[in-house]
C-alpha cells in the first residue's frame, strides 16, 4: 500500500532558526499516528505541511500521493479533515451548531446563503451524535463549553469524509471527564476500519487514545523516534525528548508518564 503522507528530509527554516531539521515520516492506509514532544518540538508545523498549508524550505511533502508543489492544494484541502485550535478560533460564536458541522462540506466557516442538501444536515446531525453531543445541534457555538466544543470540531474536521483526519491537540484545556470522553469517540474512530488515516498531536502520553498504532516523537525540530507505539513510547525515548528522566506506564491500551522518583507524599513540609 502506498504512502498517504510522506515527509522526506523535509527542513523548515524561518530566518535563522531551524523549526524541523531532516524530517522523514510515512504514513500509511489504516494507521493511527500520535505527534509528541515538548513546546516547541515542531509537531504543529508539521501539521500544517501535511494539511498542505505550509510548503518547506527544502525535500519534498507528499500528500495522498500528491507531490507538494506540483498539485493544486485546493483538491487536496477537502481529503484532509482538520480540527486544530487556529481553526477554531475562525468559528463565530453565534453559528449554529448543525452549521458548524455541515459547512465544513464546502470547506468555509459562518453559513451564509448556502442552501444544504438533507442529505449533508442529516450527515452532521449523525456525526455529533457519535461525539455525545448531538442534543446540542441546535445551540450557538459559542455557548458551549470546551469539552463541547473540542468535540463539534472533530465532527466538523469528519464532515467531508476525509481520507486523513489531523487533530492538533484535541484535548487541550479539557476537563478530566471531558477528556476522558474525547479519548473514548476517539479510540471508537481509531478502531473503526472504515475511519480515515489520524494523526493526533499532543504533549502528553496520557492523551493517546486506545487503539493508536504509531508515535512520531520530535524534539527541537529532529526525529527523536518514529515507529510502532510501543517502541517510541519508551522512558529512554521521552526522557531524552523532554529532557528529564521520565517513567513510563501502560496500563491497558493506555499510556502514563511522570519524572522518575516522584512519589506521592515526598514534598517536605
Ligand atoms: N514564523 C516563525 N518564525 C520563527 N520561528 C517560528 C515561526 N513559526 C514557528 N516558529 C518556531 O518554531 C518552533 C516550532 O513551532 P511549532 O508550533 O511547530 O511547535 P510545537 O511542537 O507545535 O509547539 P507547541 O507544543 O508549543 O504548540 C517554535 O520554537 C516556534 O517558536
Amino acid at each position: 500500500m502506498g504512502d498517504v503522507l510522506e515527509l522526506d528530509a523535509v527542513s523548515v527554516r524561518r530566518g535563522t532558526k531551524m523549526i524541523l531539521d531532516d524530517v522523514s515520516w510515512s504514513v500509511n492506509e489504516g494507521e493511527r499516528w500520535v505527534v509528541l514532544g515538548p513546546n516547541g518540538a515542531g509537531k504543529t508545523t508539521v501539521i500544517q505541511l501535511v494539511s498542505g498549508r505550509m510548503h518547506p524550505t527544502s525535500g519534498s511533502v507528499t500528500i495522498i500521493g500528491e507531490p507538494l508543489g506540483r498539485t493544486d492544494v485546493a483538491e487536496l484541502r477537502p481529503l484532509i479533515g482538520v480540527a486544530s485550535a487556529a481553526l477554531a478560533h475562525r468559528i463565530p460564536d453565534a453559528e449554529k451548531v448543525l452549521d458548524v458541522v455541515v459547512t465544513a462540506s464546502y470547506g468555509i466557516t459562518g453559513r451564509w446563503r448556502e442552501q444544504y442538501e438533507d442529505l449533508d444536515t442529516d450527515r452532521a446531525q449523525a456525526l455529533l451524535d457519535v461525539f455525545g453531543v448531538g442534543h446540542l445541534s441546535g445551540r450557538a457555538y459559542g455557548t458551549l463549553s470546551s469539552g463541547e466544543r473540542k468535540r463539534v470540531q472533530v465532527a466538523r474536521a469528519l464532515m467531508p469524509d476525509p481520507e486523513v483526519l489531523l487533530l492538533d491537540e484535541p484535548a487541550a484545556g479539557l476537563d478530566l471527564g471531558g477528556r476522558e470522553e474525547l479519548m473514548q469517540a476517539l479510540a471508537e474512530l481509531a478502531g473503526d476500519r472504515r475511519s480515515p488515516v489520524m494523526v493526533l498531536v499532543t504533549h502528553h502520553v496520557e492523551e493517546i487514545p486506545p487503539g493508536f498504532t504509531h508515535a512520531l516523537l520530535l524534539k527541537e525540530g529532529t526525529v527523536e523516534a518514529v515507529g510502532p507505539i510501543d517502541e517510541v513510547i519508551t522512558p529512554q525515548h521521552l526522557s531524552r525528548a523532554f529532557g528529564l528522566d521520565l517513567e513510563v506506564e501502560r496500563h491497558r491500551d493506555r499510556f502514563a508518564a511522570r519524572a522518575a522518583g516522584a512519589h506521592v507524599g515526598a514534598r517536605a513540609h
